[in-house]
C-alpha cells in the first residue's frame, strides 16, 4: 500500500476504525473527506478488513487517507445476513487483537483514534495506548438516546412489550426525544433486533469513557437530544453532519448530459422537472418476494415515471420499465437526490438516506426494515414532515397489495395537492437547514473545526 507525503509530515495521525457495513464505512469515509477538506496537515489510517479493502480501495478518496488492513476475522459480507447477532458478536469480540498488532505496526504515532460506537473495544485500547478516542455514531441522534436510557423502557414497563397491545403507548421519558409511539422505537422486541439488543447496549453504555462523542447528523435537525448529550456527557459532543459525499458533488457537478455521466444520468436529464421517483431498499436486510412483487407491480401500474436500484432477483421487472422506469443496480445516490428530475424518495430509511434525503430536500416515502430504519421513518413523518408511510400499520405485518400501492405512489407524486405541497414546503426548509449548518460558520463548521483544533492541541478532557 502506498506511502504519503503526508505519513511523514503530518502533525496529526488520525487512525478511523469503521464498522464493517456499507453505511457505516460510508459515513465514516465522508468524516475522512469533511476533516481532509479542512485541514492539509492531517494524515488518516482507514482500518478495514482485507475484504472491505476489495470493495472500497479504489473508491475516490482524499490524498491524505491511506488503507490498512487486518485480516478477515470477521463472517464474510456475503452471509452475514444469514446471522446477524452472529456477525455482530464477531465483530465485537474478533478484530481487537489484530487491530493492535496493526497498531504496532504503524510508523508515526498516533493522535487520536476515531471509531465507529459499535466498535467499542477500541476504548481499552485507547486507554491502554494513552490515545483519545472519539466515538463516531452513524445513527441518529435520537436513537442513540433510546439506548442510552434504556433503563428508562424497563422502569416504565416498555421492554419486554408486546407491540400488539402496547404499540401505541407514548414513551415521553427519554431526555431530548420527541414524543414517540413504543410501535416507533428501533425493532427491539423481537426477532434479530432483539438478539441484538444486548450487544448494542454493551457498546453504548461505553460512550462515556471515550473522550469525544461525533454525530452523522446536523445539530438543527435533532436540537433537543443534542443538548441533552452536551449536558450529560463531561466531554465534548460534536454534530458535524450531514456526513455524506456532498463535497463530491461540489467537485464533479453533473446535471447536463455530458457523455462521461452514466447512463441513469443522462435518461434524468431527460425527465420532466420533479417527475421521477428514486426507489432503495437498503443494502441489506429485505422483504419477503411476494410483498416485493406487489410494490414493484404497484410503482409501475402508478404512472410514474421512475429508478430503481435493486441488486436481487431482476426477473420481477422484465414486464415493467419501458420508457417510464430504469432499473440499476447501483446508483449515485446523493447525486441523483439532487437531480431536479427527482421529485420522490422511497426508502429504507437508512440514516445516511434519510440524512440525503433532507440534504437534497426531496420528500420522502418510508419503508423501515429494521433496527433504527423504524425511528428515522417516524421523524421524517412526523418531525420533519416531509414524507408519507407505506405501511400505515405498523405492528401487523399484512400484505399491501399493488393497488394500494399504487395508488399511494400517485398521491405522493401529485405536486398539485394540497398535502403535497406542504411537504414539499418542509422538504425546502429542511434542506437549507442542512445548507445553513454546512454553511462558513454554519453549526456543522464550527464542530468540525473545534474537533480539529481539539485533537491537533492533544486536549483529551
Ligand atoms: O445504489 C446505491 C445505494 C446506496 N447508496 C449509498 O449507500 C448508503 C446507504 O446507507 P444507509 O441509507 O444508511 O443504509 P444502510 O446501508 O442500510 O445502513 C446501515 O447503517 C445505517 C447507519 O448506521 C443505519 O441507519 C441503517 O439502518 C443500516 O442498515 C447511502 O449513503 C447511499 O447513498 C448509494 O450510493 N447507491
Amino acid at each position: 500500500m502506498e506511502t504519503t507525503k503526508a505519513e511523514h509530515t503530518s502533525k496529526c495521525h488520525v487512525v478511523v476504525v469503521p464498522y464493517p457495513g456499507r453505511g457505516h464505512v460510508n459515513s465514516m469515509m465522508n468524516l475522512c473527506k469533511l476533516l481532509c477538506s479542512k485541514s492539509t496537515d492531517i494524515l488518516i489510517t482507514f482500518v478495514v478488513t482485507e475484504e472491505w479493502f476489495g470493495f472500497i480501495g479504489w473508491d475516490n478518496k482524499p490524498a491524505n487517507v491511506r488503507f490498512r488492513t487486518i485480516p478477515n476475522v470477521i463472517p464474510s459480507e456475503h452471509v452475514r445476513a444469514k446471522d446477524f447477532p452472529g456477525f455482530v458478536a464477531a465483530v465485537l469480540t474478533k478484530m481487537e487483537a489484530p487491530f493492535e498488532e496493526l497498531l504496532d505496526r504503524l510508523e508515526s504515532p498516533v493522535t487520536v483514534i476515531i471509531a465507529d460506537t459499535y466498535m467499542s473495544w477500541t476504548v481499552e485500547v485507547g486507554k491502554r495506548r494513552n490515545i483519545p478516542v472519539a466515538f463516531l455514531w452513524t445513527m441518529s441522534a435520537s436513537v442513540l438516546s433510546v439506548f442510552y436510557h434504556f433503563n428508562l423502557l424497563v422502569e416504565n414497563h416498555h421492554f419486554p412489550a408486546d407491540l400488539s397491545e402496547q404499540g401505541n403507548e407514548l414513551v415521553d421519558y427519554i431526555p431530548g426525544l420527541t414524543h414517540t409511539r413504543l410501535a416507533d422505537l428501533p425493532t427491539i422486541f423481537y426477532g434479530n433486533g432483539r438478539q441484538t439488543l444486548q450487544l448494542a447496549l454493551d457498546c453504548v453504555s461505553l460512550v462515556p469513557k471515550a473522550q469525544y462523542l461525533l454525530f452523522t447528523s446536523v445539530y438543527e435537525l435533532e436540537l433537543q437530544v443534542i443538548d441533552a448529550f452536551k449536558a450529560k456527557l463531561p466531554f465534548p459532543v460534536y454534530p458535524i453532519g450531514p456526513s455524506i459525499p456532498y463535497l463530491d458533488l461540489k467537485e464533479n457537478s453533473s446535471e447536463s448530459s455530458s457523455p462521461g455521466n452514466p447512463d441513469y444520468l443522462q435518461w434524468l436529464d431527460s425527465q420532466p422537472q420533479g417527475s421521477v421517483l428514486y426507489v432503495s431498499f437498503g443494502s441489506f436486510l429485505s422483504v419477503s418476494a411476494a410483498q416485493m412483487d406487489e410494490i414493484v407491480a404497484g410503482v409501475h401500474d402508478s404512472g410514474v415515471r421512475y429508478l430503481w436500484v435493486s441488486r436481487g432477483d431482476s426477473s420481477r421487472f422484465k414486464d415493467c420499465c419501458g420508457g417510464r422506469g430504469r432499473v440499476i443496480p447501483w446508483s449515485d445516490q446523493l447525486r441523483v437526490l439532487c437531480h431536479s428530475s427527482v421529485g420522490g424518495f422511497w426508502t429504507h430509511c437508512g440514516w445516511n438516506s434519510t440524512l440525503e434525503a433532507a440534504y437534497a430536500g426531496v420528500p420522502v416515502l418510508t419503508f423501515p426494515i429494521f433496527w433504527d430504519q423504524v425511528p428515522n421513518s417516524k421523524q421524517i413523518v412526523e418531525d420533519w414532515k416531509i414524507g408519507w408511510r407505506v405501511k400505515k400499520d405498523k405492528v401487523g405485518e399484512h400484505l399491501m397489495t399493488r393497488e394500494e400501492i399504487a395508488e399511494l405512489v400517485r398521491k405522493f407524486m401529485d405536486f398539485d395537492s394540497n398535502e403535497g405541497k406542504e411537504m414539499r414546503t418542509w422538504a425546502g426548509k429542511l434542506r437549507e437547514t442542512c445548507q445553513l449548518g454546512i454553511a462558513k460558520g454554519g453549526s456543522s463548521d464550527i464542530n468540525l473545526d473545534s474537533f480539529i483544533q481539539n485533537i491537533s492541541e492533544g486536549h483529551t478532557h
